[in-house]
């Protein structure tokens, strides 16, 4: 069979029939895909081949190996294609990312969505890493469709997202970048919407997004359909008002099963004291080099200044660090590079804790408390995904064991695990070292130790969490320190406590601060005093203030400490940070009663230097420098320094005119001497050659016959002592022409030898005959 090369308009002829036959057999595919929704009853589902979809969607499961649905897909999709609003519940990687997919691309295809169209669906996720992960799996997925999808998260640059947004169909997004696109952007356009999800739906409806979430969903079209999966769903009546949900379908696959955590996953807990925890988890490190492990934290800071001890350290495992004050693309070289990694070791904060699909995960490691089950949950959940298996280990102290109970109470199976304490490798001394040799580091380790303090203080939980259960000594010698950082929120706190009971008490409860406070029984006023002081530098307190923004602070909780809200952040760093101004360092300086330095020079015998430049010399100025306090009187201040003006005045023209009189002075003498030497000249001119007559006769004196000469001889021998001919060739700076004069001395040795003497001593001898002469 022969084909016969297509040109020019036979192309787009060509092309325009095949897309119009294309879109027919997709019309009728849509058609059959309609009717067959009902007919289908999830407990008979398989495969996907089982489920209506489009040629195109299986096309790409069947293409990334995805052939059997997990039981949330079985129950969950099926129920969206029906076009129903569904809160999904399943364990953690139990495959609820598909879950939600699949109906996505479903509903647009049904809808013929084009790029003409906009944005069809919207995926709004806590985190970057998770939204870049959904938006990964997309592109897989839904490689056959021809939508447009777009990742809109914080940490990337506004404008290249703007110019697309509008073409975009589908937009994976975190919450407070969507916000900011809705505000800013008149390029973006959802009011065709057809579809919302929610991942991890109970942290998008929580308190740390309240605000960005309500103003998402007042822009969104009332008539849409709305999906919400997480592995601990909110049930919350007011969450599923706020989205306006319509008779929506709850499917908890795993509700009745017998426990909350995947099947796979071996859980364990340690009961220790805070400071063995460091000892603990470097030993763990030690023993588990040919294991992928992730370890978390409760704050940023304890992860970098972890980060930082362990690389020095050198285990056998990269390790890595993912927390959220890093630059945006670092933490998306972590998150890829950690994926590949078939060993390594991940601190992280609560950023990693959910719908983070990091492969093949051995080992979850929380270094601290969990706020509560739910972030217990999220945070286990990162391995033993799908079909696979993994372990947990938690480390508590006595007081934060309490949560062991409500792990068993919500159906976690738990085991404790002794220590042997000849395992436990301290790093301590070592750790002291490198904080010794680094300053950065040790200043790091304070950081660290502090924002552990504000992490337990800010904990919702009391029973669990208490700062007094914590030895700060000897948990700031396991971080390498050599005494505990001072917490001034803690401290701030104990001092306003105690001016409210009895001022007279201060000095014995200053000593020791942390064993003061009623930590538990914060009133909300004392949490606007600690907090709202604008005294504070530490770094930690403005991730502390945006909580308190959308937060109860009563509902703070561990991953809110997080900043997981990327945007949010760091639409409200700005607001929380107070710019130090000069007038506000001024206020400060001013509260601490700090008065100028000043400079006093001494003589040797100890007397003091007055400058009159530098220092007022007024009386009105000195009563001032005086009265001078931290504080200084601008008004009196003017004042004082015009009289000073007036009297600098007086001094710099006296100065000036002293100058003048030195220099008319210096003149004056240059003058005269210059006559002085004219007439020396003429003098000399008009003067015969000197008459040495009068001088000894060199013969009679050295008794030297033959060396004897005439008088005529000697003159000629003086007329040749010219410097050019004499002594040395250099020319003397002195005037010469009166030297050239001077007569050669005939000064000999007794062995009549010319004494050979430097030019200037034989013209000052000549000049001092000459003189002697005269
Ligand atoms: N039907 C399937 N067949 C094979 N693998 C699947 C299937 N569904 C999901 N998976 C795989 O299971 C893993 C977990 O899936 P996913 O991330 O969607 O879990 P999740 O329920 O969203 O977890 P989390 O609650 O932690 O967010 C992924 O690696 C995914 O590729």
């Amino acid at each position: 069979m022969k084909y016969k090369k297509l040109k020019g308009d036979d192309v787009s002829k060509a092309t325009f029939h095949a897309k119009g036959k294309k879109r027919e057999q997709e019309a009728q595919e849509i058609e059959n895909l309609y009717s067959k929704y009902d007919k289908v009853d999830p407990s008979e589902i398989e495969s996907f081949a089982d489920i209506p979809l489009s040629g195109r969607t299986q096309k790409g499961l069947t293409e990334n190996n995805y052939t059997v649905p997990t039981i949330i897909q079985k129950e969950s999709i099926i129920l969206a294609l029906r076009g129903k609003d569904v809160l999904g519940a399943a364990k953690t990687g139990s495959g609820k990312t598909l879950a939600f997919l699949i109906p996505v691309l479903e509903v647009l295809f049904r809808q013929k969505w084009s790029s003409l169209d906009g944005v069809g669906a919207l995926i709004i996720t806590p985190t970057r890493e998770l939204a870049l992960q959904i938006y990964e799996t997309l592109v897989k997925v839904g490689k056959y469709h021809e939508f447009s999808a777009g990742l809109i998260i914080g940490g990337k640059d506004l404008k290249f997202e703007r110019n697309r947004m509008h073409q975009m169909n589908i937009v994976i997004c975190t919450p407070g970048r969507l916000l900011q696109h809705m505000d800013e952007n008149p390029l973006f356009n959802c009011v065709n919407m057809q579809v919302l999800v929610l991942d991890e739906a109970d942290r998008c409806l929580d308190l740390g997004f309240e605000k960005a979430m309500n103003s998402i969903v007042e822009n969104l079209p009332s008539q849409r359909q709305t999906l919400l999966f997480s592995a601990t769903q909110t049930k919350k009546v007011s969450d599923l008002a706020r989205l306006s949900l319509t008779d929506p379908e709850y499917v908890a696959v795993h509700e009745h099963e017998k426990y909350k955590t995947p099947d796979g996953l071996t859980q364990s807990f340690i009961v220790c004291e805070t400071h063995e925890k460091m000892p603990i988890i470097w030993s763990f490190i030690k023993a588990h080099s040919r294991q992928k492990i992730m370890i978390f934290f409760s704050t940023c800071n304890q992860v970098k200044y972890f980060h930082e001890v362990f690389k020095k350290l050198r285990p056998r495992n990269p390790v890595m660090a993912l927390q959220g004050k890093m630059h945006q693309l670092k933490r998306m070289e972590i998150y890829h590079t950690f994926c590949r990694k078939e060993y390594a070791v991940l601190l992280a904060t609560d950023i990693a804790a959910r719908g983070l699909d990091f492969p093949s995960v051995d080992w979850v490691v929380q270094g601290d408390c969990p706020e509560d089950v739910d972030a217990y949950v999220h945070r286990v959940g990162r391995t033993a995904r799908y079909t696979r298996t993994g372990e947990s280990l938690l480390l508590v102290n006595q007081k934060e064991s309490a949560i062991i109970e409500k792990l068993e109470a919500s159906k976690i199976p738990i085991s404790e695990i002794k220590v042997n304490p000849l395992q436990i490798i301290s790093p301590q001394a070592k750790l002291e070292l490198f904080v010794a040799k680094s300053n950065e580091l040790k200043a790091s380790a304070q950081r660290a130790f502090v924002s552990y303090f504000k992490s337990i203080f800010l904990m919702r939980d009391k029973t669990i969490f208490d700062v007094k259960s914590v030895d700060s000594y000897n948990f700031a010698r396991s971080l390498g320190l050599i005494a505990a950082p001072r917490v001034r929120f803690i401290q701030r706190m104990e001092k306003k406590g105690s001016q409210k009971q009895n001022s007279d008490d201060n000095d014995q409860e200053e000593e020791d601060v942390l064993q003061t406070i009623e930590i538990g029984n914060v009133q909300k006023e004392d949490r606007d005093f600690i907090f709202n002081d604008g005294d504070s530098d530490d770094s930690e307190s403005e991730m502390f203030a945006i909580k308190r923004k959308d937060h109860e602070l009563e509902k703070v909780m561990g991953d809110v400490l997080e900043l997981e809200d990327d945007e949010i952040s760091e639409e409200t760093k700005s607001k929380s940070k107070p710019v130090l101004t000069k007038a506000k360092l001024a206020k400060k300086i001013l509260k601490k009663n700090l008065l100028p330095n000043k400079k006093i020079v001494f003589t040797d015998d100890g007397k003091e230097i007055v400058s009159q430049t530098k220092q007022k010399v007024t009386e009105a100025g000195q009563d001032f420098e005086a009265s001078l306090g931290p504080a200084i009187n601008l008004e009196e201040a003017k004042k004082t320094l015009e009289q000073e003006d007036v009297h600098d005045r007086k001094l710099y023209s006296e100065l000036g005119r002293q100058k003048k009189r030195e220099r008319k002075l210096r003149q004056k003498g240059k003058r005269k001497r210059d006559e002085d030497q004219e007439k020396d000249s003429s003098d000399e001119d008009s003067q015969s050659e000197p008459d040495l007559s009068w001088l000894p006769d060199p013969d009679d004196v050295y008794d030297n016959p033959d060396e004897s000469g005439s008088e005529e001889e000697g003159v000629s021998k003086v007329q040749n002592l010219s410097p050019e001919n004499s002594f040395s060739s250099k020319k003397s700076n002195k005037p010469v022409a009166k030297k050239r004069k001077i007569p050669k001395s005939n000064i000999r040795t007794k062995a009549g030898d010319e004494i050979d003497l430097p030019l200037e001593e034989t013209e000052d001898l000549a000049l001092k005959l000459i003189s002697l002469k005269n």
